[in-house]
């Protein structure tokens, strides 16, 4: 096949795996698993199905090393999607459709994060007809529920003993699109926090002016949230800090109000309010200050209020550090990717902390380096947003820049004494 149709097909592969429904809260991890299996097929990958939990297949994938004792490489990508407002789109969330006038793809998923495990895919495909064959084992696992905090996913995963068995060396998981041309390159993340605060109060007829209303008592702590909301965000405004090493707070929903058939209740003030946080924490964060703010400044039972985490993870690894993986010259690791970045044309962006949360904390957590990394450059950043879409051109060259990373980091440098660091891996 010429280079082009080769091309399309990819194209079409990528296409074919957006098409797949696997939006929260019910994915079809069993359409997404069985398409996935045909590919690694493809690739000449051997394949196990993991069911770590019914109904929640994980895909291990392995390229056998010809040195399996070497650390392993492992790439892993989550097959899940946040749901979308369908018909607030340009193009149906899951028609994956090509606008051929822009070279757009359009799909929920497209930058997060479907492109990356196809990539891996497509990268493979060529690098063994190209006879390429790899040193260390490499990896490549599919893994369930990272859009609701990856319990049942890359969190039971890691201690599992199919993991323990893959010596694992080095995990690359989802970055974020850049608008610039640099490609961005993530060492460590923001901890998710999602909570409610629950308001009581005093009901009374809605014409009359009195304190102690659920709602006054919730309008209090969210001016309070608020202020500290603008805060942090000034500090990111004004360029003094960057977005992942601010504390961000945003309201998630808002539930309060007497329901009827027809609508609200207009002239009663209701007994009860509730609002949704999304709240991420940096790794550099003082968390005990801020969960004291929760306690006394935003939820104070003094004014009726009770707040209850949905999701309350931790910024520290397993020996009480934040978890991050070095991302300097004291990591051979972090050398081997940016080598292979700028070998395959790409310019690699200076080394930042994920805003939001990945799969690679479930990593890090027990020690091993994760870098987090979509080779998405030239392109906004619509993940979890209306009209999600990746330009196809984008996509084609993150399978060449993926070709370059397995390709080096897959090699083991042999006799590289004039580099100590690197004669460790
Ligand atoms: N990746 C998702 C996010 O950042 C889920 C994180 S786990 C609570 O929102
Ligand atoms: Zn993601
Ligand atoms: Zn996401």
């Amino acid at each position: 096949a010429s280079p082009s149709s080769s091309d399309a097909d990819a194209i079409s592969r990528f296409q074919e795996y957006l098409r797949i429904d696997t939006a929260q809260p019910a994915p079809d991890y069993a359409a997404a698993v069985a398409f996935l299996r045909e590919q690694a097929a493809a690739a000449g990958l051997e394949a196990r199905t993991l069911e770590l939990v019914a109904g929640k297949p994980l895909l291990l994938l392995r390229w056998p090393g010809r040195r399996p004792s070497l650390p392993s490489i492992l790439l892993n990508s989550h097959t899940d999607v946040v749901p979308s407002e369908p018909h607030k789109w340009d193009h149906l969330p899951f028609s994956a459709a090509l606008d051929e006038a822009s070279g757009r793809i359009y799909a929920r998923g497209s930058q997060d994060m479907k492109c990356v495990g196809m990539q891996y895919l497509e990268a493979i495909r060529r690098l063994r007809s190209a006879g390429f064959v790899p040193d260390r084992n490499i990896y490549i696992t599919f893994v369930p529920d990272e859009e609701i905090g990856g319990h049942q996913g890359a969190e039971l995963f890691v201690s599992s003993k199919e993991f323990k068995e893959m010596n694992v060396g080095l995990v690359l998981d989802e970055g974020l699109a850049s608008p610039q041309e640099e490609y961005r390159v993530f060492y460590a993340e923001r901890s998710p926090w999602w909570l409610t605060i629950k308001a009581k109060g005093a009901p009374g007829h809605g014409a009359k002016l009195y304190d102690g209303s659920a709602m006054e008592n919730l309008m209090k702590s969210m001016e309070a949230i608020r202020r500290f909301r603008t805060s942090q965000f000034d500090l990111v405004k004004s360029g003094e800090k960057a977005e992942g090493d601010v504390v961000s707070v945003n309201f998630a929903y808002l539930k309060a109000g007497t329901p009827t058939p027809t609508g609200f209740v207009m002239n009663l003030q209701p007994s009860e309010a509730e609002v949704g946080l999304d709240i991420r924490i940096p790794p550099s964060a003082h968390v005990e200050a801020l969960e004291r703010r929760l306690v006394e400044e935003w939820a104070p039972s003094s004014r009726n209020l009770t707040f209850e985490f949905k999701q309350k993870m931790s910024v520290l690894d397993n020996f009480g550090k934040p978890a991050i993986t070095p991302a300097d010259s004291t990591n051979p690791w972090w050398l081997l990717l940016e080598e292979a970045v700028k070998s395959a044309g790409g310019k690699p962006g200076k080394p930042e902390i994920f805003p939001a949360s990945t799969d690679a904390r479930y990593f890090r957590k027990i020690g091993l380096p994760a870098f987090g990394f979509s080779p998405m450059a030239n392109t906004p950043i619509l993940l979890h947003d209306h009209n999600e879409f990746l330009h196809k051109d984008e996509y084609l060259k993150g399978i060449g820049i993926y070709e370059s990373i397995i390709r080096t980091l897959a090699t083991h440098k042999d006799g590289a004494k004039d580099d100590e660091s690197r004669a460790e891996l």
